[in-house]
């Protein structure tokens, strides 16, 4: 199965800082990934250049199953973070439209089929903040799947939510995942979150300790 990712001795210097070391990665596209380890081992930072929203200080990044540079990934690679990052002015639908129209994509119905497809239509003319912090999660997970991604990256989703809502967001994630054929990678602190991913990465110091085969 072609991989939707590969990392060759990534490493990522932030000035003197080491914060990844020489990792060797590769994600299937039907995977599903927790990244687990204590907070500074890298997490985030080895999603970011997963996602292709950051560039490794060494070693070689690609993303073989998607066909793509970089630059046109937004379309391919959907990315859910700790917050929803929902912007306030914009109601429910327009911010799920919006990574649509920055990418200069018609809009048609993607952001309502990807609404409904997360139970969510009926809070489409919402504002951000007549959300509770689970819904608006879950329109930050529908934004990432709008676009029909082939690749899910999720940064922390749960680190907000009591224990219940999160597992109904990682429900949500997987389900989406499944229904798209794309793969997942979620960072998690929360063992429950962890334990629900058949494959774990667990970082330490900026290095990948495999606690399953890959
Ligand atoms: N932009 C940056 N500039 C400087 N240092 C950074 C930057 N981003 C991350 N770091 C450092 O790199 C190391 C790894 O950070 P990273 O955010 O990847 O860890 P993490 O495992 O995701 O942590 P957490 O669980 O707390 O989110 C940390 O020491 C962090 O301070």
């Amino acid at each position: 199965m072609t991989a939707v990712f590969t990392g060759v001795d990534l490493s990522r210097r932030f000035g003197t800082l080491t914060a990844l070391h020489d990792v060797t990665c590769t994600v299937p596209s039907d995977a599903r990934i927790a990244v687990t380890g204590p907070s500074g081992s890298g997490k985030s930072t080895l999603l970011h250049l997963v996602a292709g929203l950051d560039r490794p200080s060494g070693g070689t990044v690609a993303w073989p199953a998607l066909a793509a540079h970089p630059r046109t990934l937004p379309g391919r690679v959907g990315v859910v973070f700790q917050a929803p990052s929902l912007l306030d002015v914009l109601d429910v639908r327009e911010n799920v439209e919006l990574p649509l129209l920055l990418g200069g994509r018609g809009v048609g119905t993607a952001a309502d089929d990807a609404l409904a497809r997360l139970g969510l239509e009926h809070l489409a003319e919402r504002l951000p903040h007549e959300l509770s912090v689970g819904q608006a999660q879950r329109v930050a997970v529908a934004r990432a799947l709008a676009a029909g991604p082939q690749l899910l990256i999720a940064d922390e989703p749960t680190a907000a939510l009591d224990s219940a809502t999160a597992a109904q967001v990682v429900d949500v994630l997987i389900a989406a995942a499944d229904e798209a054929s794309a793969a997942l990678v979620v960072a998690t602190h929360d063992p429950d979150v962890a334990g629900r991913f058949a494959e774990r990465w667990r970082m330490v110091g900026g290095r990948i300790d495999r606690e399953t085969p890959a």
